[in-house]
């Protein structure tokens, strides 16, 4: 059994399920302790020709044999059989109903986490909290239920029996009931933490194959499918290392137990022998003492199962409270308002923004505003904070009061939601899922109208690519299915953004891998978005020349506002950046036609 903030709850949310299984254990539990009184009565029977039944002596006859002892017997085993199935449906439905709820909750909880967790947390090792921990902790959470009051009651009701027999002999026999269980309570402590190692180990190992298989494709680029190899057996090493040291400790504490049993079993015989010997006990008695304590040999198997199924669901129970622990750092504060239909306007008044955990401002003093419907650019070189900002916007990470304002209303005073619900994004690395084009289109909408779809698809001009496919729209994208090109990709993307017909679009540098004739195509399209703020971060000036405003961001302050042609009169580093580049493509342009 395991107790904790976050699993307490589950055994009062149980509790009719798990009252049930305890009600099926007590039956099992009494008719169990039934069979040594029926031992006593065949070996009594047999030695004497006499039996004691409800306290009356009759002879051992046939009749006696199949009414008094082989009858009850098949009553026992029946009301056994269908304890055993109930408790186990019980407990089984109880830990299953808790693992897909704390499921349920950590995923919750991961959706509101903000971006700095992911950066510390990678992918394996928060998968392997949803597999194997919750796995560990079901298992802990139903049969440690069981074990524990299993180990309780039968172990309590064989020893009044056995007590109520002989009292030295039992107190012999529990002595090294003692000894079990204050070195399994001490060798339970070394598995928690060996088991904390071992499910680290376990991430480590997660964490690197699934980053080596995102990445196979640089591997074999690089000729480092060795390295990989190499790195991967030393992970797998350690994790079979840590894997062998937990086994032997558990395995230490299975010997111990074989070991109290088998010396029980000789204070039994020994002493149980002495009395038979003395005339204290006949030889029925001694049978149906040993009955009573084989009856007890299961519980004591369940205290040192116990000892390691708690160790191991501690250790699980501790990493997945650490996520659900995890702080949410970006949320609303209490009274944000929501905010219904957003104009578009954007402003930023003298804001400086360091990352988390940074070490330097990434965006320094930065103040501009944006009008509702304009269509602005944001340039500069790489690393100059173009995705910061957009990520301010989007309330990806927070802002100090008094520093970002969307619709003349500080951004902390509205909800993250109706913030993020007027904004269309396009990131950086077009993300897209593994489903069908039409669903990653019509992402925003539960049912998306096929027409909308189509529509958004030629806008962002993948239209004819999509049609070019076997199945289309039906086409299923990533993993399971077909691979894109990164053009087709950032398209794909686009056209999600623009499916959503929110009142804020932005584009992170999302026209990259398109050619020229593609790029303006999906701009001119752009440039019928009336009504829409559009924020289109680029490379190439040329991009974002036709724009109503560009902002000109270096090493994180804004160095101009305004159309491309003022900027390139009065800002004398964006004068720079232009021409450096129409020289590149003149290059470019020059090499191609040679
Ligand atoms: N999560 C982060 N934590 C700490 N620093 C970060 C983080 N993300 C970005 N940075 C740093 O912030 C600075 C600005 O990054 P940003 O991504 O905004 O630049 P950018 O102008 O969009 O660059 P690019 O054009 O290459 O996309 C960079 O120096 C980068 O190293």
């Amino acid at each position: 059994m395991i107790f904790g903030k976050y699993i307490n709850r589950y055994y009062l949310k149980n509790a009719p399920l798990l009252l049930l299984g305890l009600a099926a254990l007590v039956l099992v539990d009494f008719f169990q302790l039934k069979v040594p009184e029926l031992y006593r009565m065949v070996i009594n029977g047999t030695n004497s020709g006499e039996v004691v039944v409800d306290g009356q002596t009759m002879a051992f006859t046939m009749d006696v044999l199949l009414d008094k002892i082989c009858l009850p017997m098949i009553w026992i085993i029946l009301a056994m059989v269908f304890g055993r199935f109930l408790w186990r449906v019980c407990f089984f439905n109880a830990a299953v109903r808790t693992e897909t709820d704390l499921r349920n909750k950590m995923f919750d909880h991961s959706r509101m986490l903000s971006q700095e967790y992911y950066q510390v947390n990678k992918v394996g090792n928060l998968m392997s909290l949803y597999t194997n921990d919750l796995d560990t902790i079901q298992e802990c959470f139903g049969d440690g239920v069981l074990m524990f009051f299993d180990a309780m009651l039968l172990g309590l009701l064989a020893i009044i029996k056995m007590w109520r027999m002989d009292h030295l002999l039992t107190l012999l026999s529990l002595i090294p009931m003692v000894f079990l269980l204050v070195v399994g309570s001490g060798l339970g402590k070394v598995m928690v933490k060996k088991w904390e190692e071992r499910q680290q180990a376990f991430s480590d190992l997660s964490d690197f194959a699934q980053e080596s298989y995102s990445g196979i494709a640089v591997i074999k680029a690089f000729v480092k499918e060795y390295k990989e190899l190499n790195a991967f057996r030393k992970l797998n090493r350690e994790n079979e290392d840590i894997n062998v040291t937990y086994t032997r400790i558990s395995t230490l504490l299975n010997i111990m137990v074989t070991l109290f049993v088998e010396s029980v079993i000789c204070v039994i015989l020994g002493y149980g022998g002495y009395l038979v010997y003395q005339g204290k006990f006949n030889a029925g008695q001694l049978v149906e003492y040993i009955g009573y304590f084989s009856a007890i040999v299961w519980p004591i198997m369940a205290v040192a199962m116990l000892i390691e199924k708690t160790s191991r669901g501690k250790a699980s129970l501790n990493r997945v409270s650490e996520l659900l622990d995890a702080e949410i750092h970006v949320k609303d504060r209490p009274g944000a308002k929501e905010i219904e239909h957003i104009k578009g306007k954007i402003e930023f008044k003298n804001l400086t923004f360091r990352y988390p955990g940074g070490e330097y401002d990434v965006l320094k003093n930065v103040s501009f505003v944006i009008n509702p419907g304009e269509r602005v650019g944001i340039v500069g070189k790489t690393g100059a904070g173009k995705t910061t900002l957009v990520d301010l916007i989007l309330r990806t990470y927070n802002v100090k009061d008094g520093t970002l304002f969307i619709d003349d209303q500080d951004v902390n005073d509205l909800t993250i939601h109706s913030v993020r619900e007027g904004c269309a994004y396009v990131p950086q690395d077009s993300f897209l899922f593994s489903d069908t084009i039409e669903r990653n289109i019509g992402f925003s909408f539960d049912e998306a109208d096929q027409s909308q779809v189509e529509l958004a698809a030629k806008m962002a001009d993948v239209h004819e690519n999509i049609i070019d496919f076997k199945d289309g729209y039906e086409t299923i994208l990533g993993e399971r299915g077909v691979t894109v090109s990164g053009g087709q990709k950032q398209r794909i993307s686009i056209a999600r953004a623009l499916m959503k017909n929110a009142p804020v679009l932005i584009l992170d540098d999302s026209v990259s891998a398109v050619d020229t004739k593609t790029e303006r195509i999906i701009l001119d399209n752009l440039k019928k978005q009336t009504g829409r703020t559009i924020l289109l971060i680029a490379h190439r000036i040329s991009t974002v020349e036709e724009m109503d405003k560009i902002i000109f961001l270096d090493d994180g302050e804004v160095k101009a506002v305004g159309p491309h042609t003022e900027l390139y009169a009065s800002c004398e580093e964006y004068r720079k950046m232009v021409d450096l580049q129409k020289l590149e493509e003149e290059e470019e342009r020059g090499e191609t036609n040679a």
